[in-house]
């Protein structure tokens, strides 16, 4: 499996002589897929997702880009954090400029965009983001979900190869959920790696097709969803839970008598007896 990102027998500590927050890490992720970092508080997924925008520079061990080791030089970094967009847990607060279009185009201008490249790029990403009739709008009169929009459509911008999500969906109601994910599915389907950490298990259910499970700053399963939630006390040790989505799956099979019921089964299943547009049952 060739890795986009790794992380080497990594140790990171944020304070000196602090408590290390990731020991003898290691883990890689591959080009193309959708992956999931799950953990209970505090466990290290923020920290990880920092140190894959390379905002963070480990204590000890290395970081490999395509199979080349990072370098922390300026120039070398500032290309690096250009190919890994991350867009933090509140994205919202990152928002500094006074209008939408002002926002995008001072991520741009960062990078080094001007002239008629920088104004095409910009007019792209309001069209690709759909945000036409929020370009001249001031930041704080926008709603969490289009700020959110706005935040993301600012990191696609680079066009980054790896992006990185810290609980994307946390405070967004259902339908604003199911639309960032509509969203991140079409990134997802133009060619860029994937990666969030998220509390809600149901989601990363839905929608991951690679689970790493951080705890007390170690990967303690890295692996396809089904095949973690399978081993409830393994999950409950680890201080998550097994979602309804994968329940309802294994009790459809069962009551069924089929072999297989898939995840999408699963989810018309449960809408079609909630009569609810997207499922918001546990955490
Ligand atoms: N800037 C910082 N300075 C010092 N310690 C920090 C800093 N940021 C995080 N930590 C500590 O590092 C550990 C891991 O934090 P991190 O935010 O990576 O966890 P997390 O898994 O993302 O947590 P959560 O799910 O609550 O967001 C925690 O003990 C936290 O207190």
């Amino acid at each position: 499996m060739k890795a986009l990102l790794e992380f080497e027998n990594i140790t990171f500590t944020y304070e000196r002589n602090g408590k290390a927050v990731l020991q003898n890490f290691s883990m890689k992720i591959p080009v193309g897929k959708k992956c999931a970092i799950l953990g209970r508080n505090g466990s290290g997924k923020s920290t990880i997702l920092s140190m894959a925008n390379g905002l963070l520079r480990p204590n000890e061990g290395k970081l490999f880009w395509k199979g080349e080791e990072l370098s922390f030089k300026k120039k070398r970094l500032i290309e690096f954090r250009q190919k890994t967009g991350l867009v933090f847990q509140n994205a919202e607060e990152m928002l500094l400029s006074p209008t939408v279009y002002e926002d995008i185009a001072y991520g741009l201008l960062n990078a080094g965009y001007k002239g008629d490249l920088l104004e095409k790029r910009l007019m792209e990403t309001i069209k690709r983001y759909a945000l036409n009739d929020l370009q001249d709008r001031p930041i704080h009169h926008l709603s969490l979900g289009e700020k959110r929009r706005v935040a993301l459509a600012g990191v696609m911008a680079l066009e980054p190869e790896l992006l990185l999500l810290d609980e994307p969906t946390s405070f967004l109601d259902p339908v604003q959920t199911e639309n960032l994910l509509n969203e991140l599915n079409k990134i997802h389907e133009q060619g860029t790696t994937v990666v969030m950490a998220t509390h809600d298990l149901n989601l990363a259910y839905e929608w991951a097709d690679l689970f790493y499970v951080i705890d007390y700053g170690q990967l303690v399963f890295e692996g396809e969803p089904d095949q973690f939630f399978s081993n409830e006390s393994f999950v409950l040790e680890k201080g998550l839970i097994v979602p309804i989505l994968f329940q309802v799956r294994q009790l459809l099979k069962d009551v069924l008598e089929l072999q297989a019921v898939s995840k999408e089964e699963a989810v018309a299943k449960i809408k079609e007896m909630l009569g609810q547009r997207r499922i918001t049952i546990g955490g």
